[in-house]
């Protein structure tokens, strides 16, 4: 341990694990590189969102790839699941192998440069299974993750890579909210993939 990180003040402020795992370089350079490829065909939209009754467009792209009966309700707007796409169902099966859980839907967001970005947020919307765990993929230019606790000061900050993974535990989404800064230095754009697991026909019954 270099003496800096001795008085670095410790990175948490209990002794609990951090519902959190960093894997960085988890996809290959050629798999980077066809998801990449896929993706210029992707059906990404801008949706508007309603805030304090104004209307913006979302500052990123989104799409929605799951299986039949899995819509999802984000941010309040409904999204509707679009078939898999061959290289994402390839490492879809590639996760549901290594994690041993199926991930029924996967939310493609693209940041097209340092502008675009995300708020503030915990992935516990109600379709989504109690208890699964969220798996986050980075394709492209290096962001910054930011991590904030809901009723403590205590903030993290991981900067994802192209290739790296993200796993992100129940109690992330329970205890613990996330976004994705602007960086308005950035030129280049960004794909990050959350493979979820829905109960199906939730939006349906
Ligand atoms: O782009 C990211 O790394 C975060 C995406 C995210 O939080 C989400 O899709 O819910
Ligand atoms: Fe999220």
């Amino acid at each position: 341990m270099s003496q800096l990180s001795l008085l670095e003040p410790p990175a948490q402020t209990d002794n609990t694990v951090l519902p959190w795992r960093h894997i960085p370089q988890y996809l290959s350079a050629k798999q980077q590189q066809l998801l990449r490829a896929e993706a210029a065909s992707y059906p990404f939209e801008r949706p508007t969102l309603t805030v304090f009754g104004k209307q913006h467009l979302i500052p990123r792209e989104q799409a929605w790839f799951a299986d039949a009966g899995c819509n999802y309700l984000y941010s309040g707007l409904m999204i509707c699941a679009q078939p898999w796409p061959h290289y994402l169902s390839r490492l879809r099966q590639q996760l549901e192998r290594e994690f041993n859980q199926p991930f029924n839907g996967v939310l493609v967001n693209h940041y097209r440069d340092g502008q675009d970005k995300m708020g503030w947020h915990s992935d516990d919307e109600p379709e989504m299974v109690a208890g699964s765990l969220v798996i986050s993929l980075s394709i492209g230019a290096a962001r910054d993750f930011d991590i904030r606790h809901k009723q403590r000061p205590e903030r993290h900050r991981i900067p994802l890579a192209s290739g790296d993974m993200l796993v992100m535990q129940p109690a992330m989404q329970q205890h613990w909210q996330h976004s994705l800064p602007q960086r308005k230095k950035i030129a280049s754009d960004r794909l990050n993939l959350t493979f979820r697991q829905l109960i199906p026909f939730y939006h349906q019954q």
